[in-house]
């Protein structure tokens, strides 16, 4: 970390991460649950021979399929979406490979905001308002990144083929109608067991941001939100706590009453709303509409070409892959988000960019 300040219990792990993610941005290599094992020194993800996390208890993770599930197609091209590729897939032929690798890109857009939290919390420490307040906009203009890579979901993945394919897939076994029970992992234990399905809720970026800038959730959303950490490799929940047990960041920035300052925070949170608002415009064209769809064709009894989604089954309309009540989950912790802004004063007002 830039500059010097005492350390305090968990900055070493956070720090160790944090280089990881530089050096992984330096080397054109993207975040990886493998570096952020070696480099942090916590127990992290086993590894099969395709280098994918083989889960104890059954679990699927967002990071299995989306951090350590690529190649490049040439190794000495670039990391962009022409040139990656799928180590393991699902039905869903290209939909899957654009799915997976959006998100994918999404993470690797969120690389320069990872590597200015340490940075923003030695500031708050320091008491360096220059420094807290530079390491927060490149952290916004990171997060406009990740919204930017997020809008590529609509060039690559058809939705029909998302709701009435890939979803069952990515659908779990925890609040799942159809499973009510769970699911019995035979030759582990007799009584069933219960896991939600794979979710990018379960990716530590936003739980990440949410912590740094004291965001926080209402019961039952902050709730999932808390489950969730337990489906992400173990140095990246340790990652989300570390940064929880920092000094507050938002009890700086009224004690330094620094313009700048200020306006560094509110355009963080605001792009974080644009994200998550972005992210909800996303799931209702994936998910919201079909399933509407879906609805209306059952009700016409009709064969069509639409029979693709109709052949969801009915047990995941409502719900997100968690088990949620997606939309007002969704716009809950948005809301929420939102609600973290600083009180605006004639002079913090922004204008919207
Ligand atoms: C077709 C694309 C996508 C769909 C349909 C989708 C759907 C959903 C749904 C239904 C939820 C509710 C929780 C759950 O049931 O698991 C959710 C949560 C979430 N998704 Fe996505 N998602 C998509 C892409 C992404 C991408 C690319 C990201 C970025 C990494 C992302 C980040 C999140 C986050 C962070 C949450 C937790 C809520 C929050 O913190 O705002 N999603 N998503």
């Amino acid at each position: 970390m830039d500059g010097y300040c005492p350390a305090r219990p968990g900055a070493g792990a956070l720090s160790q991460v944090a280089a990881a993610y530089k050096r992984n941005a330096a080397a054109e290599h993207p975040v990886s649950a493998e570096t952020l094992r070696v480099t942090s020194g916590t127990p992290g993800p086993q590894r099969d021979d395709h280098g994918l996390r083989l889960a104890g208890g059954g679990e699927r993770h967002s990071g299995d399929a989306v951090l350590a599930n690529w190649k490049k197609k040439d190794p000495d091209g670039p990391f962009d979406m022409e040139n990656l590729e799928l180590l393991v897939s699902l039905p869903g032929g290209d939909s899957v490979r654009g799915f997976f690798m959006v998100t994918l890109l999404v993470e690797l857009a969120a690389v320069p905001a990872l590597r200015n939290i340490p940075t923003v919390i030695n500031g708050v420490r320091c008491g360096d308002t220059e420094a807290v307040a530079t390491a927060l906009e490149e952290i916004s203009q990171s997060m406009q990144d990740m919204t930017d890579a997020l809008k590529l979901m609509h060039d690559y993945v058809d939705p029909s083929v998302f709701y009435g394919i890939m979803r069952i897939y990515l659908s779990g076994w925890k609040d799942n109608t159809s499973m009510p029970k769970g699911l019995v992992y035979e030759g582990v234990q007799e009584e069933p067991m219960e896991y939600s399905g794979g979710s990018a809720a379960q990716s530590s970026l936003l739980h990440c941001f949410d912590e740094l800038l004291g965001i926080k959730h209402e019961e039952t959303s902050g709730e999932f939100l808390t489950r969730m950490r337990n489906y992400m490799p173990p140095a990246h929940k340790q990652l989300i706590q570390d940064i929880s047990l920092q000094p507050s960041l938002k009890g700086f920035i009224q004690q330094q009453a620094s313009e700048r300052l200020n306006q560094a925070f509110q355009r963080c949170v605001k792009k974080l709303v644009v994200l998550r608002s972005y992210h909800i415009k996303v799931v209702s064209r994936y998910i919201t509409v079909p399933a509407a769809r879906a609805r209306q064709l059952r009700k016409q009894y009709r064969e069509s070409e639409q029979e693709m989604i109709s052949r969801a089954p009915t047990a995941l309309e409502e719900r997100g892959t968690g088990g949620s009540g997606i939309m007002s989950f969704l716009k809950t912790v948005r809301n929420q988000t939102k609600d973290t802004l600083l009180p605006e004063t004639g002079k913090t007002k922004l204008h919207h960019s």
